[in-house]
């Protein structure tokens, strides 16, 4: 090849990389300039909303304090029988409608989910500014009186407003099935304002547990399966600042104190601790107030006595224990309604005796479910599902049904074996009369129960339902309950020391 011909080739190739250069350089600049559009249209997006987030805020900040008058906040406090003490002499107004909320800067999707409701029940009313506050609360108030919202509308709004994405509220239960149900309760609260939501509880694989406590800010959690997780290293609550015990004093019973320890001395020092029951008894009170700071007490009704709710009519027979089956039949047929939405909820005292008489029930042609600890979780949820939806409309349970569970339409409970303590009676005949509705507790009583017909004689008088002259024949002796849990962990508190009790005048 001459050189000219190769200067030629040389030239002709140098223009087309040239060419080529320039056709890639005028793509790059156009993709760039294409990325930096589509930047610039996302971040525009990104601050409207968060100014439009904002302005909402702004909104709600602005919002006027709403005073309700001292006179409606007294006679609200008389009437529904509320006493707040506190050593601290703080002096805080309920909350007695939805409006008043503004006045803590409630986040505007969290009261949205209140709307289904006309107003706080006394203890969300009471409870509530104690709680936005960021004060420790122990909550007494009687069975189906919206404790659930009581201390999870505050939650919810403490994670949002601490504005990050850390797991930061623990709510601890006794059952499994509680444990769903305020699982469900919160949802619909993390829902709305996209935060996440776990409940953790035994009997079902943890693969999917894991992986959902992972990205949640809020556990619900029986103690069994927490403490499992906190062993092996699957949970971290060191950020955990609101700290929740649901029917406290039994969750401050013997049997679960080792595991209520542990996970106390999981969470961070510093944080929000709240019992909330509708049962209070002397026992526990030292004892929670060692792991509370300076706790505000909110009692609706006359909750230093144990009471039960007053819109149940409760009826108590004492029977000879060979005759409680035939009777159980009998009331079973008197109590069946032509309406299909009633249920009926028979409490056994032992699993055994559960099974014997769901037995034995069916095969005198009745539909039962039951539910006891004798049955795989599977077997469990349904039984409580089936009876929920009311397609089957019978339930035979245990004391694992006894507290929280906030079934629709239970219109009798029939005790068929007294439980083992007096609270645990107030609390099984507490699944019917719910929010506001009335309700039938039918109670067979026998010789073997005989300690604690004082307690019950007490019960019946305080609700003021009649006492049988057969109970009051076993005289009015009450057996104390004992607490030996707690070793160490127990702090004595000097409970000589009088609370306040608030007056707003
Ligand atoms: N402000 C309100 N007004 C009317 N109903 C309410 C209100 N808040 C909650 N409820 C309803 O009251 C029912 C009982 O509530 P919840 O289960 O929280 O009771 P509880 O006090 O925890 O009862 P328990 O002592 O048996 O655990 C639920 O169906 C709930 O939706």
């Amino acid at each position: 090849m001459s050189d000219i011909t190769e200067k030629k080739r040389k030239h002709d190739n140098d223009s087309v990389s040239k060419k080529e250069k320039k056709v890639k350089k005028d793509k790059k600049e156009k993709r760039d300039k294409k990325e930096k559009k589509e930047k610039k249209e996302k971040k525009d997006k990104k601050d409207t909303k968060e100014k439009k987030e904002k302005k909402e805020e702004s909104n709600e900040e602005s919002v006027d304090i709403i005073e309700t008058p001292i006179e409606e906040i007294n006679a609200f406090l008389k009437e529904n029988e509320i006493t707040i003490e506190n050593g601290d002499n703080l002096n805080i107004q309920p909350i007695i409608n939805f409006k008043s909320l503004s006045n803590y800067n409630i986040n505007s999707k969290i009261s949205k989910c209140l709307n289904k409701f006309d107003k706080p029940s006394p203890i969300q009313a009471s409870a509530w500014p104690y709680l936005f506050k960021g004060h420790d609360i122990i909550g007494v108030a009687e069975t189906g009186s919206g404790k659930t919202l009581g201390f999870g509308v505050p939650a919810i709004n403490h994670i949002v407003k601490s504005n990050n994405k850390k797991l930061q509220v623990l709510v601890v239960s006794p059952t499994r099935e509680l444990a769903t149900q305020i699982y469900d309760n919160l949802k619909e609260l993390t829902d709305s304002t996209s935060l996440n939501c776990v409940c953790v509880y035994g009997g079902v694989p943890k693969d999917q547990q894991r992986k959902d406590i992972a990205k949640s800010q809020c556990v619900i959690a029986t103690p069994g399966r927490l403490v499992d997780f906190i062993n092996e290293g699957s949970i971290n609550l060191n950020d955990v600042d609101y700290l929740v015990l649901d029917e406290a004093d039994r969750m401050l019973e013997k049997g679960f104190e080792e595991d209520i320890k542990l996970i106390i001395k999981s969470v961070k020092n510093e944080r929000q601790t709240l019992m909330f029951t509708a049962t209070w008894p002397k026992e526990v009170r030292e004892l929670a107030n060692g792991f509370m700071k300076n706790p505000i007490k909110v009692n609706v009704g006359n909750r230093d006595e144990l009471t039960a709710n007053k819109r149940i009519t409760q009826y108590v027979e004492v029977i000879d224990p060979y005759d409680k089956e035939k009777r159980l039949i009998q009331l079973l047929n008197q109590y069946q309604s032509k309406n299909k939405d009633d249920k009926i909820l028979i409490f056994a005292l032992y699993k055994k005796e559960a099974s014997r008489i769901e037995r034995s029930l069916k095969y005198k042609g009745f539909e039962v479910a039951a539910l006891h600890g004798d049955l795989s979780q599977i077997q469990r949820q349904q039984a409580l599902d089936s009876f929920k939806k009311g397609e089957c409309n019978l339930l035979l349970a245990t004391d694992v049904a006894a507290r929280g569970l906030d079934i629709p339409n239970v219109k009798v409970v029939i005790n068929l074996t007294f439980p083992l303590t007096i609270e645990d009676y107030v609390h099984r005949i507490g699944r019917t009369g719910r929010a506001g509705k009335t309700g039938i507790a039918h109670t067979l009583f026998t010789e073997h129960e005989k300690h604690l017909a004082g307690a019950l004689g007490n019960v019946l008088r305080g609700a003021d339902q009649e006492v049988p002259d057969e109970l009051l024949k076993f005289g009015s002796h009450t057996k104390k309950k004992e607490h030996g849990a707690y070793g160490a962990f127990f702090k004595n508190v000097d409970m000589s020391k009088k609370a306040k009790k608030i007056t707003f005048d």
